[in-house]
């Protein structure tokens, strides 16, 4: 069976046999242990409404913790470009570890390069590598900018996200539509100037 998200469709397209696959991952006790957390909540989890609920919501927060499988090529800089390559408003959403609610919004990813580029799409990728996890923003950008300087080795790098926190929105303060903007700026791009201010800010 195939799972497919109609809401960001260019992101997900998740085969269940591979989530059974992700070491760590235990889709029968997930699904009763969504069984037994809608009992906690008084909710009756044998009733025609809730049969399949478990199922769906262990392979949902399945999907949403498992990266699609990629391969990472990179190609040498035969042309020594030395502008900045930034791929702009790739959409993103991960879990947040505190609430284990969403949180999704924008990412802009970008580098100087040195020696070696990356096909455009792996910016993309590597966006969704690190947010199929529980995560905080601050450390969601960080380790896109880590990976980054540690497969390119360019001459610098940045990340901005910004995103809205469902665990701000749908609860607790209930700030709907608050944007929380995180950034790691690396290298030549350290300093503010022409070259950080092509990031979207
Ligand atoms: N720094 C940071 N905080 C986050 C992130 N996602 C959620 N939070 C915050 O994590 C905090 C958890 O705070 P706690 O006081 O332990 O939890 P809580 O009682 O549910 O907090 P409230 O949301 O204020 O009701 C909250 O302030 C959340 O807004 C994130 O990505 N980064
Ligand atoms: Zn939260």
């Amino acid at each position: 069976m195939t799972i497919t998200s109609t809401a960001l469709p260019d992101i997900l397209t998740l085969d269940e046999t591979e989530i059974l696959a992700v070491p760590g991952i235990d889709l029968p006790r997930a699904q009763a242990a969504i069984a037994e957390f809608l009992r906690a909540l008084g909710r009756d989890e044998t009733s025609p409404h809730l049969l399949d609920t478990p199922r769906r919501v262990a392979g949902a927060y399945a999907e949403m913790l498992t990266p699609r499988e990629t391969s990472w090529t990179t190609f040498p800089n035969d042309d020594g470009y030395q502008g900045l390559v930034l791929v702009k408003a790739i959409p993103f959403h991960s879990l947040c570890q505190h609430h284990l609610l969403p949180f999704r919004g924008v990412a802009h990813v970008g580098y100087l390069p040195g020696d070696r580029l990356f096909g455009l799409s792996k910016l993309a990728r590597g966006v969704e590598l690190f947010s199929r996890d529980l995560q905080v923003q601050e450390r969601l950008t960080q380790q896109v900018a880590d990976w980054l300087e540690d497969t390119l080795a360019p001459r610098g790098v940045g990340v901005v996200m910004e995103a809205e926190h469902m665990c701000m929105s749908l609860r607790g303060v209930q700030t709907a539509g608050t944007l929380t903007r995180t950034s790691v700026f690396t290298g030549l791009l350290h300093e503010d100037g022409p070259l950080q201010r092509q990031f979207p800010h």
